[in-house]
Formats: C-alpha cells, structure tokens, sequence
C-alpha cells in the first residue's frame, strides 16, 4: 500500500475442499473471503504478494502464470458466480449474447444455430427463464442477475465452482432456493473426465456471512477472523451438536435471530495493525495470557486456532 503500509489481508489459509463437496466459507464483511477467492482465480491486485500453494489438479494455482490461469482455469476448471452479479455482467449487451459468447470461447460448439442452442441449454440449467434471453443487466432482478451469473459459470463444465456471497440482497425464500439450485449442481456433469463417466462431480466453495444459507448448504465450515481461517469442521457438528469450538465461531451462531440474537461485542481488528497475538483476544470472554502468542495452525490449533476452544457440549475440563 502506499506509504509502505502493509495489509495482512489472509494469513495462514489451511483447507480442501473434494470433488462433490461443498465447503462453506464464512465470516463477516472484511475478514478477507474477497481477497482468498481472488487469490484462487490468479485476480489479486498488482500490488498483492502472495506464498503457499493452493492446488487444484496438478496445478499451483498461486504460482500459474497469467495465460494458464487465463486459458485453463478461469471458466474451465473454476466457475466463478461473483459478488454482486448484476455489476459483474457486462451491461449493454444481454444475456444471450454474453452466454454465447461464453460458449463459444469455452466449448467446442461451432455456428450461430447451435451456440444459440448451447445459450439456450446452459441458461436452462441455472433455472434462467428463456423468456428472459433478450434483456440487459439492468432490466434483471437480482435473482436472474444471479442465475445468469450461474449459467455463465457453468458453461465450462469447470470442476471447482466458487460462489462469493452467492445470496446477499435476496429474499429469504430466494436464498433457499438458491442454495438449494447451487447443491444441485454438485452432481451435474463436469469436463474433467470423458462423458459419462462419473468423476464423483463437482466441488464447491461457497463465500458467505449468511449462516442460515450456510447451514442449508455445507458440508463442511470453515470461519475466518481478521484474515485468519479460525476453524474448520463438519457442518452438522457445527450447527447442531456439539457446535463450534471457536469462541467466535459460537459468537456468530449465538448472534443469529433464531437463536440468542446476541452480538459479539466489540469490533473486529483493522488488517493493516494486527495485534501479534490471536486477533480475536480483545473481543473473547474466555481470552488468558497465553493469547498474546498466536495460535499454531499447523500444528495443535489446526481445526480450532484458538489456546481456549469451546468443549463439546457435555464434556467437562480436565484440571491438570
Ligand atoms: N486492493 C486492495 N488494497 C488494499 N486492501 C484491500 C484490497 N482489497 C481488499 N483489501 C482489504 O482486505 C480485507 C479483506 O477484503 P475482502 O474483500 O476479502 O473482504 P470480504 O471478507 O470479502 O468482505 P465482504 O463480506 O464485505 O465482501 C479488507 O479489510 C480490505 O480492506
Ligand atoms: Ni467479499
């Protein structure tokens, strides 16, 4: 940034995600699930440094140069359905056009009668009206924007389709039907093997800070904190019993309306000034010394980064 100033935008990102899968990656706005799905796509800023790896195939995604990530990987092997759809689509031409053309780069499909055929099947496969072909962006609610937005990422039959807030501005009955529409493209073809063949489907990621879209969708959660994923686990111990273990994990699901409506004081840290320790110290009843010094994702603190993690409900602390 300018002046030298750095921000720690994700740090320590540990996850998988496998074929037929879907992982959920939650937490509130700013954490940097933004920032970590850019980062897959090979769409950082210029100015962004990055280290690990993050594999998909045989590839490293984080090192790929620009014309693998262009002729490989945007569209063929990950599908984007980016935030904000309606701002993502190109605005003077319509959906038509801008499914074929996506066909058309993408698939072997040749001549104006069977892209407008292909156009037309691919919209059909997001729910997308064909009624509807002919509009602009502008002229769409949010929920079509959404599905065109879907049907385009489709369109490659990529192997990792990644849904960055996928449901922000619908209605609660929309959002269920959404979700519901994104899980069922778990198991639609994909182009990662011949036809036919069962390649045991498609892998999705999911970016939300929804959690009932979460809850409805996941099979795994991971929840990420001031640019740190603080834990990873299966969506049905984490939303039913034993819950979280992370003490902001169980913050988030106390918050929600349908359960305590109770908020996490405090806020969140700015990602330019980290504190050294665990960054959710300041917020966390259960916070002690010890989390001056960082949790260790690699080792003891790799599902739960936490000194303190929750216990599964009805186990008691051991006293040493
Ligand atoms: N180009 C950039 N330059 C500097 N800082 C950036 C840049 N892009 C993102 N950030 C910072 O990185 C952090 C993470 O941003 P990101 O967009 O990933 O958040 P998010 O979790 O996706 O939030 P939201 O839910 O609002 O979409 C933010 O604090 C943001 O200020
Ligand atoms: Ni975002």
């Amino acid at each position: 940034m300018p002046g030298g100033r750095h921000v720690a935008a994700v740090t320590d990102a540990h996850f998988d995600v496998a074929p037929g899968e879907c992982l959920v990656l939650v937490g509130e706005s700013g954490c940097g699930k933004s920032v970590l799905a850019s980062a897959l796509l090979g769409l950082l800023p210029s100015n962004a440094q990055t280290a690990g790896s993050a594999r998909l195939g045989g590839l490293d995604l984080l090192t790929a140069g620009e014309r693998t990530l262009a002729r490989t990987v945007r569209g063929r092997m990950i599908g984007l359905i980016p935030q904000s759809p309606a701002a993502h689509l190109t605005p003077v031409r319509t959906i038509r056009s801008q499914l074929e053309e996506t066909v058309a780069q993408l698939t072997g499909v040749r001549g104006r009668a069977a892209l407008r055929t292909a156009a037309e099947e691919a919209a059909a496969r997001a729910a997308y009206p064909g009624g509807h072909l002919d509009r602009y962006p502008h002229e769409l609610s949010g929920g079509l924007a959404q599905r065109a937005a879907t049907a385009l990422a489709l369109v490659g039959g990529a192997p990792l389709l990644l849904a960055d807030e996928p449901t922000t501005g619908l209605d609660r009955d929309l959002v269920e039907h959404t979700v519901d529409e994104l899980r069922r493209h778990l198991h639609t073809p994909t182009d990662d093997g011949p036809s036919g063949t069962d390649t045991g489907g498609r892998a999705l990621l999911v970016i939300t800070h929804d959690l009932v879209a979460a809850e409805r969708i996941a099979d795994r959660v991971a929840v990420m904190y001031a640019g740190r994923l603080v834990e990873l686990a299966d969506a049905e111990g984490f939303f039913g019993s034993p819950g979280p273990r992370h003490p902001y994990s169980r913050g988030l699901l106390r918050a929600l309306p349908e359960r305590d409506f109770a908020p996490v004081p405090g806020m969140p840290p700015e990602l330019g000034d980290l504190p050294a320790g665990c960054a959710f110290a300041a917020r966390c009843e259960r916070a002690t010394d010890a989390c001056a010094s960082p949790p260790d994702p690699t080792g003891t603190h790799r599902a739960v980064a936490c000194h303190h993690p929750c216990l599964p409900e009805g186990v008691r602390a051991r006293t040493p």
